[in-house]
């Protein structure tokens, strides 16, 4: 069993509220879509490619879906059996995250060990998904992360997943396959259903992409 596959279960509560929040969220998400074709842009200029190709297969924002989704992690008598979020990489192109100010618990996986992500009330954590990986052909990678529980104090964190309409083809973009590099993932297609339905197996749904 490896890092990915321990985890269970999670405790934290879910909220995908975006529609009671909509109003409030109104101004963060339009901010948060311009970030995301500013860092859509970013990769393309990095890797010396045309500065539209990762954006024009991402699609119109007006197409896109935005997700945004409170998690609340009550304090737990036993955070060395409890996981908060079990360990996951994103279904997103970007994920945008708010974290707690004052309650650390987001960890990200490196060669099988877990790393803390430490507080920074004035940043926000931003974490290439797994449709970043698949564009990028595995250049930017979707990291492994979860979030732990601990035993003196309720945490929260708001996450929000920018990702391409279920409708459009995702593969990787012409620029960064070639022979030195070949083609590691096949074109996918509302790549979130399938996303669940490994995620709840206890494997990661990029597998499902892999040529
Ligand atoms: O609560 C956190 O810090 C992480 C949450 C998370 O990874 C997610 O909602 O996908
Ligand atoms: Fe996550």
């Amino acid at each position: 069993m490896n890092e990915y596959t321990k985890g269970k279960g999670s405790l934290n509560l879910v909220c995908c509220c975006y529609i009671c929040f909509r109003e409030t969220l109104h101004e963060y998400t339009t901010e948060l879509e311009k970030l995301n074709e500013i860092l859509l842009k970013a990769m393309a200029t990095c890797l010396n490619l045309e500065e539209n190709c990762f954006l024009d297969m991402y699609g119109e924002k007006e197409n896109a879906t935005m997700i945004a989704r409170f998690n609340f992690y009550p304090p737990c008598p036993r955070p060395d059996l409890v996981i908060g979020v079990k360990p996951h990489a994103d279904a997103s192109a970007f994920t945008y995250l708010l974290q707690d100010k004052q309650v650390e618990g987001l960890q990200f996986l490196k060669d099988n060990q877990w790393y803390r992500v430490p507080l920074n009330p004035e940043a926000l954590v931003i974490n290439a998904g797994d449709y970043a990986e698949i564009m990028s052909n595995g250049i930017f990678k979707s990291p492994v992360h979860r979030a732990v529980t601990n035993s003196e104090r309720k945490r929260m964190s708001l996450a929000v997943f920018c990702i391409p309409n279920p409708d459009r083809e995702i593969e990787p973009v012409n620029g960064v396959v070639n022979e030195a590099r070949p083609r590691l993932y096949k074109k996918v297609k509302d790549y979130v259903s399938l996303y669940f339905e490994y995620y709840q197996r206890g494997r990661r749904p990029i597998e499902a992409a892999i040529i």
